[in-house]
């Protein structure tokens, strides 16, 4: 399965970051995690979030009018389990989080797009980057809050929503794998040219978040730089609930 359209329709510089709006907690090393990204097309930003925040997070799964709508996997053959898109304006700190990440990630992409030959260069901040894809009539939040169960799975894909893409999105495991669930995990796979495709399985503690290539990434060969496709899922969950934030930096259409 392709992209994941709605349903029905290096940081050079400082080493380290403390993303300091409270309560999200964390200092990333953000050199470490741009060679992770150049050389893996992903990387893990350890505790970027404290417990008290995943479990103020994973709660708000059960509050509605905090989204715009809601998708049960199996209906769409995207899987087993279900996720809610949040609306605007996105609780604390989904807003916080998705403006300073995108800050740390656009020099990485815009890297990524001169070496795979894309003349797209994305703004240094957010907002600018958000304006554009609302002048392209790319308007809906794409952070969501995902919740699998005993036996759910979600198939790979690609967040997809529109012709304008950020090539990098996040997720956050909001739930403590071995404790509140076993199974359960995140998974990327590569599709070279002309190979058969890999896949790698990122190991996440609860607060840990991913940061991964949504669709295309260059990988240096021989002869340059060559594009390869990327997707990602999660394998089966085996016994109790997972929760995640996905952060997604462009919006929908
Ligand atoms: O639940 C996960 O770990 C994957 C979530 C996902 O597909 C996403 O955030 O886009
Ligand atoms: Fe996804």
């Amino acid at each position: 399965m392709g992209c994941r359209a709605e349903a029905g329709a290096a940081a050079k510089g400082g080493r380290v970051l403390n993303i300091h709006s409270p309560p999200a907690a964390g200092s990333i090393d953000w050199a470490a995690a741009a060679t992770q990204l150049e050389r893996q097309g992903a990387a893990v930003l350890p505790n970027l979030l404290d417990a008290a925040t995943c479990r103020r997070l994973a709660a708000l799964y059960a509050e509605e009018a905090h989204f715009r709508s809601h998708i049960i996997m199996a209906r769409h053959g995207f899987g087993k389990g279900e996720y809610r898109y949040f609306r605007y304006p996105l609780p604390d700190p989904i807003g916080t989080l998705r403006t300073a990440l995108y800050a740390r990630l656009a020099p990485v992409a815009n890297g990524w797009n001169e070496r795979m030959g894309i003349e797209t260069r994305y703004p240094a901040e957010h907002q600018t980057f958000v304006e554009t894809c609302h002048q392209a009539g790319q308007q809906r939040p794409t952070p969501l809050l995902l919740q699998y169960g005993a036996g759910d799975y979600n198939c790979l894909h690609q967040d997809l929503y529109g012709d304008i893409a950020f090539p990098i999105q996040v997720a956050i495991l909001l739930s403590e794998p071995g404790k509140d669930f076993t199974g359960g995990e995140f998974v990327l796979t590569e599709q070279r040219p002309r190979m058969q495709s890999r896949a790698e399985v990122v190991p996440l503690r609860r607060g840990d978040a991913v940061a991964f290539a949504v669709h295309h990434r260059p990988v240096q060969g021989t002869r340059g730089s060559y594009r390869v496709n990327m997707r990602h899922g999660v394998s089966t969950v085996r016994s109790g609930h997972r929760h995640t934030l996905g952060i997604i930096f462009h919006d929908a259409r």
